[in-house]
């Protein structure tokens, strides 16, 4: 449904997200709110078999599906992600371990965003980046005019019909609630990461934001 409701556009929206995150051949790489894993395998082919990928998620219904997931595909390579079920601000892993990390469409869903900030920066090593993709609250009202105009118009009606109405029926509200990406940059530069970066994408409906540890 939603290569159908993004016209395809959502692989490369988080295609870009994998690139923003700098993930590299045999790094060993968090995905956090991994879902059923789309950022997940993208992350696994750009590290390739030499490096390990931990997917993240504190539903396990939704591992469990990433997991068949893993099994359908079969790529050999897919043998380098561990899925791990745990929460966003309580991260069960030390500190300075990973070398990137990226999250899709997640940080948003996060009431204590600070503290998810905070526990990224603290397994992250220095000098590596987290890469955060999610819907763009604009501060043009003319684009946030789009946006809420798509998602009752399309978004909305077309999940009723795939009998998802209310999944999608809270993220109108849940982009109000969310923060601007100065608002991002601000939040990143107050948990001590050194450098923050927000990218407007997809006719500026999306972003992403890259804060470097
Ligand atoms: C893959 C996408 C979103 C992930 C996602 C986010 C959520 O908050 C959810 C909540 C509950 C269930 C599932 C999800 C979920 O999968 C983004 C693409 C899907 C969007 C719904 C499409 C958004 C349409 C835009 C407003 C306009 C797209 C314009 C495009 C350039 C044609
Ligand atoms: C909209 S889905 C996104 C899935 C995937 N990243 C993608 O882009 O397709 C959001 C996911 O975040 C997870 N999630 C929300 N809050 C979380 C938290 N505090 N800790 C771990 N997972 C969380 C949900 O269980 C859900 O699977």
């Amino acid at each position: 449904m939603n290569d159908l409701l993004s016209l395809g556009q959502h692989r490369v929206w988080k295609r870009m997200a994998i690139s923003w995150s700098g993930a590299r051949k045999g790094d060993c790489v968090l995905d956090i709110c991994c879902g059923s894993g789309d950022l997940t395998f993208l992350l696994s082919d750009k590290i390739g078999s030499q490096g390990k990928v931990t997917g993240l998620d504190f539903s396990s219904e939704q591992l469990s599906v990433a997991a068949h997931r893993q099994g359908l595909l079969g790529k050999s390579c897919y043998q380098n992600i561990v899925w791990v079920e745990g929460d966003a601000l309580f991260l069960p892993f030390p500190d300075n371990y990973f070398d990137a990390i990226t999250v899709g469409f997640g940080l948003r869903n996060i009431v204590d965003k600070r503290k998810a900030m905070s526990e990224m920066l603290r397994v992250l090593k220095p000098g590596s980046k987290a890469s955060i993709l999610d819907f763009n609250k604009s501060t043009q009202p003319f684009t946030t005019s789009v946006q809420e105009w798509m998602i009752e118009n399309v978004v909305v009606p077309v999940a009723s019909s795939y009998g998802l109405a209310k999944e999608y029926k809270y993220l109108k509200s849940s982009i109000r609630d969310f923060l601007t990406g100065k608002e991002l940059e601000e939040l990143s530069l107050e948990v001590g990461f050194s450098c923050a970066k927000h990218y407007e994408i997809g006719g500026d409906l999306m972003g992403n934001l890259v804060a470097t540890r």
